[in-house]
């Protein structure tokens, strides 16, 4: 059997509200570059990867100035109102490709021994999957005023994570499905609520996503480790 073909959708047309920064958080600088360049550099950098669609919003007036930007196996789409949409624009511009991994451009920290483990998934099972950690703390539902209704057992409790790799045609139909009357915030949720299995491959947890301005100092401590990381090796 033939080799599957695998690309990218790196949905980045969100403007970052939690974070609070003045620009939309994946073009807040980490390190020496911005976060969505930390983010893409492990997909550009992949030999099996064929393509990178990047969803950017009507407005973006940072990603073209970006180095990354020209890139050849870059292409650049409208997001739109939702992640959900921005997700959906990207992927109606890929070409024909078996596998689909979508990754959001606010989790810099994402190792390529992660984005390996996924597409071996495939090779294996021909099949999709996404990234999640475990739950490892005691969990607490509550009602409105904080008020502990119940504690959740942790057991089979999962963290969400990107990339989250499904077929092209299969993910778009999903959404094109389910997005109407359901709030999709992530793809396996599109793909569960149309039926379909979704299989979890445990990630690691440092691949954060940069949610609260907290999050940028956790992010460049886990990017400044990794490059350290590298130098020691070579
Ligand atoms: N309309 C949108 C909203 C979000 N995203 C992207 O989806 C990813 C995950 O979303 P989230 O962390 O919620 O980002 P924001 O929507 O930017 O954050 P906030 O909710 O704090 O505004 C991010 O890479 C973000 O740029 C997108 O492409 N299009
Ligand atoms: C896709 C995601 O990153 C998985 O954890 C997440 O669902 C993005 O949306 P959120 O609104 O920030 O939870």
């Amino acid at each position: 059997m033939s080799d599957p073909c695998f690309s990218v959708v790196i949905p980045a047309a969100g403007i970052g509200k939690r974070v609070g920064a003045d620009i939309p958080k994946q073009y807040l600088t980490v390190l020496d570059s911005t976060i969505i360049e930390h983010t893409l550099k492990p997909f550009i950098e992949h030999a099996d990867i064929q393509r990178v669609v990047v969803s950017v919003s009507e407005d973006d007036q940072w990603f073209a100035h970006l180095k990354v930007a020209t890139h050849p196996k870059l292409t650049v789409v409208k997001g739109g109102k939702e992640r959900v949409d921005s997700v959906l624009s990207a992927l109606k511009a890929l070409p024909e490709t078996d596998y689909v991994l979508v990754h959001d451009a606010a989790r810099p920290c994402i190792q390529s021994s992660d984005i390996d483990k996924l597409m071996a998934h495939a090779r294996e099972t021909n099949s999709g999957a996404m990234l999640a950690y475990r739950v490892r703390d005691t969990m607490k539902r509550s009602d409105q005023f904080n008020h502990i209704k119940k504690t959740v057992d942790r057991e089979n409790l999962w963290h969400a994570l990107t990339p989250q790799m499904f077929n092209n045609k299969q993910l778009i139909d999903a959404i094109s499905g389910v997005q109407q009357q359901h709030l999709i915030t992530d793809e396996a949720s599109a793909i569960e609520l149309a039926g379909g299995q979704v299989t979890i491959i445990e990630g690691r947890s440092d691949n954060l996503k940069v949610t609260q301005s907290e999050d940028l100092l956790l992010a460049e401590f886990y990017l400044s480790k990794f490059n350290s990381l590298v130098k020691e090796k070579i």
